[in-house]
């Protein structure tokens, strides 16, 4: 059968439209984004085949099978690539969020065993069908707002069993659902009651027996953990990221949400490929930065919603430090994965420029997931993945206008996802 074909038309301007886009874009390539004026973009089957100038269009030769969508005054750019999510989970918590705005903070309500441990104790309980129905809900809603990759953590579970059922949620994501994931495994995310009094027991338990089962069933792509105070020391994390690459799993690592314990300086160290939150950036993290090839990822959406600092977006592009931004969505720090609202913190809050933010939920987060062949940019062979505004001045308007819902459609493989 013939493939189908759309050919879009008078788009008011073309965002990353490249083919020798160089991931991560870095420094001033992420102001200076690629893109054309009054462009036309043609698809066929499930990838780009062509984009240019409207008046380089040479017209066309064969209608069969041939869609055509005039998107006169829209935009469009590259779906969003969240390189950082823990969506599959089992509970809200907004009994949480309330004891917040009463004075609590997020720390205190870890102590009392809410937070993580929370969310593990109804993770365990449910079963893995529910878990896949209500993640497969979640993630339909998400793409609708624009996200065309994303990447899903464990670290609800924190028993062999419960981890390996999270995983297999995300696998079976990943094979039901049109977008491309990457699953990373969380053990590591906070010590279980039980191990209280004995946390590296808890490590030996991750290493010994929950990262031989997931990868004997190929489960995750990456390993990570949350190498902060009351969760895992430096030192612990790097077990873990010694004991994941046995395995092949590169890391992506949480630290600097709330203390910078030599997190940032190990990871770049290891090689791994992202370290994210950095709410806390200090000198020393900026030159180990610098130094590696190791992406930062900034998570505004989590800063907005504890309060917390906002990471220095400003100050790695300053330093040509690869950053991507992604959401962090889940239930705790950050119950939101829609991306257009961290576009606008991205600029907002972080004071990035709409085009330095689009380059970081795109392209840079397409590396951040290994992802950048495949997804992120506007390029011959790529994936036709990408957003089409509604009717909009520029670009600015999408981060400017935050809270309105500025996408008419979303393609995905090449067809409209509804
Ligand atoms: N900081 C660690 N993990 C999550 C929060 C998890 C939770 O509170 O459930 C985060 O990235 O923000
Ligand atoms: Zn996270």
């Amino acid at each position: 059968m013939e493939q189908t074909k759309v050919l879009i038309k008078n788009i008011k301007a073309l965002y990353l439209a490249d083919e020798n886009i160089a991931a991560p874009l870095v420094g001033s390539k992420m102001k200076d984004l690629p893109f054309l004026e009054n462009a036309y973009l043609a698809v066929e089957g499930d990838h780009i085949v062509g984009y240019g100038l409207m008046e380089d269009w040479e017209g066309i030769t064969d209608w069969n099978n041939l869609e055509i969508i005039d998107a006169d005054n829209q935009i469009i750019y590259p779906t969003y690539c969240d390189s950082h999510t823990h969506m599959v989970f089992a509970n809200s918590r907004e009994e949480e969020f309330e004891d917040r705005i009463k004075g609590l903070s997020y720390e205190e309500i870890a102590q009392r065993g809410g937070g993580i441990l929370n969310s593990a104790k109804a993770l365990q309980q449910k079963d893995e069908d529910t878990l896949f129905q209500e993640a497969k809900q979640r993630l339909d809603k998400l793409i609708k707002l624009g996200t065309g990759a994303i990447e899903i953590k464990s670290g609800y579970g924190l028993t062999k069993d419960a981890e390996l059922k999270m995983l297999r949620v995300a696998k079976r994501l990943q094979k039901e659902m049109p977008i491309p994931i990457k699953t990373t495994f969380l053990g590591a995310h906070a010590i279980p009651p039980e191990y209280k009094e004995k946390p590296d027991a808890y490590v030996d338990l991750i290493i010994n027996e929950m990262l031989p089962a997931v990868a004997e069933e190929k489960l995750a792509d990456y390993i990570d953990a949350f190498c902060e105070k009351g969760y895992f020391t430096a030192e612990q994390t790097e077990r873990v990221i010694d004991a994941g690459a046995k395995y092949g799993l590169k890391a992506k690592i949480h630290v600097n949400q709330f203390n910078a314990m030599g997190g940032v300086e190990l990871c770049c160290k290891k090689g791994a490929i992202s370290v994210d939150h950095l709410e806390i950036l200090t000198d020393k993290d900026i030159a180990a930065l610098k130094n590696s090839s190791t992406m930062a990822v900034g998570l505004p959406s989590c800063s907005f919603f504890l309060g917390l600092d906002y990471t220095d977006g400003k100050k790695l592009i300053s330093e040509n430090i690869p950053l991507a931004i992604a959401s962090d969505f889940n239930p705790g720090s950050t119950p939101s994965g829609n991306m257009n609202f961290v576009f606008s913190l991205a600029c907002v809050k972080m004071k990035l420029l709409p085009t330095e933010a689009l380059a970081a939920l795109t392209i840079n987060g397409a590396k951040a997931m290994e992802l950048d062949k495949e997804v992120g940019s506007i390029s011959v062979g790529k994936k036709a993945n990408f957003i089409i505004t509604k009717p909009v001045k520029n670009l600015a308007y999408i981060p400017y206008s935050f809270g309105e819902n500025n996408i008419d459609k979303v393609f995905i493989n090449g067809k409209e996802y509804k």
